[in-house]
């Protein structure tokens, strides 16, 4: 496999059409699921010469934590639903990569099992310390309407050793996917489930409680548990520039701008073309991770050069776990990692800080 396209095509192959629809799939007519690839295409990369550079160096820290890549798994549900040992594979590639993973609420494997994978695969050895504690994990949260749920949720990433909590805020209402109403995909198949789900407060101690999208979820709750954690806290699927200022009075530490590549509100902008303006409201406050149609190197160089401090991808990771499992997410990765090298060293920039604004242009 030499590109993530070709993963994507053997993931279409492997996958059983209904799963592959399901993870494909966006909202409506899809407009945004387009776009997102769409707008890459329709950006330029202008290099700069003889700049004496060494080796890029793509090392990245956010809130904290260290990772090799400016490139990080964003949140994917149903790991199992493409293979048998789902999100443990996936944590593995990322921890044998120093990749941060996004691990999903929706995940099929519970986060605690998932960071335990994650330690192994590291060998102990931990941001480059032995011993040195815990994986470049984060944990994405729908926040619940009760909060006594939330909470429990909350308390089992932290346990696990999460590092951060991303907060997915564009989904007061599940996304219309059509793709799976007409497949009539409404459940995992039997054996899996939502397993950080299972024995939350209010049920029976084996009951997996289904996940609410609530359009009820306001600013409150995000203050509420803002105190209720000290874990940084990135909002995930802010698009409007006056919410990224709210999020910045509300405390918030980071955004992912995404648009949940395009599962949610079709028709929105892709995120890559919304970047300059959401890095202009936060001015440099706060990191801005993007997601949403990255599958090139070059995707990554114009996103950081417009001021992303990293990105996201989506279903890439899933295209190498269908594909090859734990080795197929790793390759994917790698390949990125190595398109982004050269990417870099071709725009004569020796790490992610010296790329800027002006190397993109836009096709007329
Ligand atoms: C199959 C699938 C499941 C997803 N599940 C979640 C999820 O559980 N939580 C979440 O916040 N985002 C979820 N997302 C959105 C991703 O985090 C991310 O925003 C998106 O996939 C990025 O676009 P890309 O797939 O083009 O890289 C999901 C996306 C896909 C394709
Ligand atoms: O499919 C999705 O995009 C998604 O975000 C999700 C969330 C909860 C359960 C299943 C999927």
């Amino acid at each position: 496999m030499l590109n993530l396209r070709e993963f994507e095509a053997a993931a279409a192959s492997t996958v059983d059409r209904v799963h592959y629809d399901y993870l494909a799939g966006g909202a409506w007519d899809e407009v945004t699921l387009r776009d997102n690839e769409a707008a890459f295409g329709r950006l330029r990369l202008l290099p700069r010469v003889l700049r004496g550079r060494d080796k890029p160096e793509l090392d990245v820290s956010l809130f904290g934590c260290h990772a090799a890549s400016p490139v990080l798994m964003s949140p994917t549900a149903f790991h199992r639903l493409v293979h048998p040992e789902g999100e443990r594979a996936t944590a593995r590639a990322a921890a044998a990569t120093g990749t941060i993973m996004v691990a999903s609420m929706a995940a099929t494997v519970a986060i605690a099992d998932i960071a335990a994978a994650a330690r192994e695969a590291a060998g102990g050895v931990v941001g480059g310390v032995v011993g040195g504690g815990d994986p470049a994990l984060w944990f994405q949260l729908y926040i619940q309407p009760d909060l006594e749920v939330t909470e429990a949720l909350v308390a089992r990433a932290t346990a696990a050793g999460a590092r951060a909590l991303v907060v997915t805020v564009d989904s007061p209402v599940f996304g219309a996917h059509e793709r799976d109403r007409r497949n009539g995909f409404l459940d995992l198949p039997a054996g899996m489930a939502c397993e950080n789900m299972r024995g939350l407060p209010g049920g029976e101690p084996d009951a997996v409680r289904p996940i609410a999208m609530s359009p009820e979820i306001c600013w409150d709750h995000l203050d509420w548990l803002r105190q209720a954690t000290s874990l940084p806290v990135v909002l995930k699927g802010i698009l409007h520039p006056e919410d990224a200022r709210l999020a910045l009075r509300h405390g918030v530490d980071g955004l992912m701008l995404s648009n949940h590549g395009g599962r949610q509100l079709d028709t929105v902008p892709a995120t890559i073309d919304l970047l300059p303006e959401i890095v202009a409201a936060v001015g440099g406050r706060m990191p801005v991770i993007l997601d949403g149609g990255v599958r090139r190197g070059t995707d990554v160089v114009k996103a950081l050069a417009l001021g992303a401090s990293a990105v996201g991808i989506g279903r890439p990771v899933l295209w190498g776990l269908a594909a090859d499992g734990e080795r197929g997410v790793r390759r994917v990765l790698e390949l990125l990692r190595e398109e982004v090298d050269a990417a870099l060293a071709l725009c004569g920039a020796g790490s992610p800080r010296d790329l800027t604004p002006d190397l993109v242009r836009r096709r007329s």
